[in-house]
């Protein structure tokens, strides 16, 4: 897959941690500091641009140890870099904690997942199929 890297020297390709992965770690690529306060959002850039492949996606996701320690999260989340997207990869965090939240140049933000998606053509009809479920929804199964 095809990257276009921002100061290449201090800006390491996202990888992935651990063998088995599904999603590489995004790091924030900073002139400044940032400080999202709480219920603050901040929009933090990646410098990294991609030619994800036709048929593709890459989801945006949040990194649980963020949420748990902090109280980050991905706002839009799973946020959606579409293949035909040459822009700057940014990542939308907002503080859901009551302390101020320092985001450093190098910092892994988010992780992103490659995702293989369609793209179907709509028949449109006057009725659909019948099934047990039909429009029950929202808990009609019970709760617990
Ligand atoms: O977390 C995100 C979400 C989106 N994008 C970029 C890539 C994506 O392809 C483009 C558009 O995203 P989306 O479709 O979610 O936003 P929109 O509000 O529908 O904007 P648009 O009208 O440009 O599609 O913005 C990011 O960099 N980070
Ligand atoms: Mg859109």
């Amino acid at each position: 897959m095809k990257i276009r890297v921002i100061n290449e020297s201090n800006n390491p390709l996202p990888s992935y941690e651990t063998v088995a992965s599904a999603g590489m770690d995004l790091r924030a690529f900073l002139e400044e500091t940032i400080i999202i306060k709480p219920f603050e959002r901040k929009l933090i850039p990646t410098g990294l641009s991609m030619e994800i492949p036709i048929g593709y996606e890459a989801q945006i996701r949040p990194r649980s140890g963020l949420a748990l320690k902090h109280g980050i999260t991905v706002l839009n989340t799973p946020g959606t870099i579409d293949a035909d997207y040459r822009g700057e990869v940014k990542v939308l965090l907002i503080n859901l904690s009551d302390q101020n939240f320092v985001v450093n140049s190098g910092d892994r933000v988010a992780q992103m997942i490659i995702a293989s998606h369609e793209q179907p053509g709509w028949l449109e009809v006057e009725e659909l199929s019948e099934t047990e479920r039909g429009a029950g929804g929202y808990g009609h199964t019970g709760i617990k």
